[in-house]
């Protein structure tokens, strides 16, 4: 048994998540037993720093290195918060950190590299770019436990998106020898993991993507049309009172994301304010009222899920397993089940997995197998050319 914390920001840059397990085994005997989870809002001045930075915010070396530590050290203290009540300590800490810039690889390859070419046309690469501030070492130091961060860069280093690393920890626990089964996170971005039933070779058929938007876009419009007095849409009830626009929504759907096939990873470079804003543009030809427009966007999400099923599954799934905070959205909820009438969907807690902690979870795994020497990478999914460790271990 090792006792380790898993730590996590997501794109909707709420707070630390953060999960305090004891784990045993290594793939197919893996077990993990949540001890402590919570959730530790960032303090607001510290947040309002890391959404400017990924909107596309200018800051300065001396800046973005104080940003990076302040982050860090949050994440210290809420490794250190969860164990408090539950000894004995960890002996390890797996922090994802916080996301503030993601780009996937290159769809085809680049230009050939010219080197006698001035440096800022020669810049170009096929390997993706993905950034997670609060560095391991600062948390190793501040807590004296051994720290694993920065998992993203072995994967983009063999051809990967770097996204979505949720997917084997998804198959190691919450697959059925029986059922197909989706694992639907619905966060900022929403991620699904495809599990066939677990039999044979099933693990090279397991598949997973970011689906797109999950309630990145929907909170930015709530804060939006309430002047930020609001932050999101509580159990869906504004968009509830809506009306979808059918014709809008069909314009969104064409954006080339939703058209790509897997693999394929998203941020909010992608779908953030910008996005919001060329939505609302759109949507003005339809004199849409706020409640019409939430519906509308509540909507992309739900359809986006759908559509990437019925496009990229070998099968649709007999049960889909929600988490993530926008599986709390019951009018999303209820859209996503009238959508999908035939399949079973509940919440991955009724199959054992927190919803709220499965992603600090899976850190801690991830680190876990890391100091195992096992790899954490599912290829099919990230699209990597093989399989590799993933992370940067911080000795304390
Ligand atoms: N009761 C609720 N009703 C509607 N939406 C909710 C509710 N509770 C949480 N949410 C939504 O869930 C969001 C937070 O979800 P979550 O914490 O899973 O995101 P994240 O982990 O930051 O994202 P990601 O998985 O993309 O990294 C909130 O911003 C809000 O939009
Ligand atoms: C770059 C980045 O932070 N991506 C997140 C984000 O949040 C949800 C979705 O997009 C997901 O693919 C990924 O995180 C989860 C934890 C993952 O890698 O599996």
């Amino acid at each position: 048994m090792t006792r380790v914390v898993g730590l996590i920001s997501g794109t909707s840059v709420d707070g630390i998540d953060a999960a305090f397990v004891e784990i045993a085994g290594s793939e197919s005997d893996l077990t993990v037993e949540l001890l402590a989870g919570a959730t530790y809002p960032y303090p607001e001045k510290l947040r309002s720093q890391i959404l400017n930075l990924c909107a596309g915010g200018s800051i300065s070396m001396a800046e973005f290195a104080l940003l990076d530590d302040a982050i860090a050290r949050q994440f210290a203290q809420a490794a250190q918060a969860i164990q408090k009540h539950h000894p004995p300590a960890a002996t390890l800490i797996g922090s994802h950190g916080q996301t503030v810039y993601h780009r996937p690889p290159a769809p085809r390859p680049p230009a050939p590299l010219h080197l006698d070419a001035p440096w800022h046309v020669s810049t170009n690469t096929p390997l993706g770019y993905s950034l997670q501030l609060g560095r391991g070492e600062v948390i190793a130091h501040a807590t004296g436990i051994k720290t694993v961060s920065n998992f993203r860069v072995a994967d983009i280093t063999v051809g990967g998106q770097g996204a979505p690393l949720v997917s084997k920890i998804d198959a190691c626990l919450l697959s059925s020898p029986t059922q197909h089964r989706c694992i639907q996170n619905i966060g900022g971005i929403g991620n699904v993991t495809y599990l066939p039933p677990c039999q044979g070779n099933w693990l090279d058929l397991v598949s997973g993507w970011d689906t797109g938007p999950g309630n990145t876009l929907l909170d930015l419009a709530v804060q939006h049309f309430t002047q930020g007095s609001q932050s999101y849409d509580q159990d869906g009830n504004w968009a509830r009172q809506g009306t979808v626009c059918q014709p809008l929504l069909n314009q969104w759907l064409s954006h080339d994301f939703f058209q790509q096939p897997p693999p394929k990873s998203t941020g909010r470079e992608l779908f953030g304010w910008d996005y919001l804003h060329q939505c609302i543009a759109k949507s003005q030809a339809y004199s849409l009222s706020p409640a019409d427009l939430l519906a509308t966007l509540t909507e992309l999400t739900v359809a986006s899920i759908e559509d990437s099923y019925r496009h990229f599954l070998p099968k649709m799934p007999d049960q889909i397993f929600l988490c993530g905070g926008g599986s709390r959205n019951l009018y999303l909820k209820e859209r996503l089940q009238s959508r999908l009438q035939s399949v079973d969907i509940q919440k991955t807690d009724q199959a054992g997995v927190s919803g709220d902690f499965k992603e600090a979870i899976a850190f801690a795994v991830l680190a876990y197998w890391r100091d195992l020497g096992i790899c954490g990478n599912l290829p099919p999914v990230t699209g990597a050319k093989q399989a590799v460790l993933l992370g940067n271990i911080a000795p304390c």
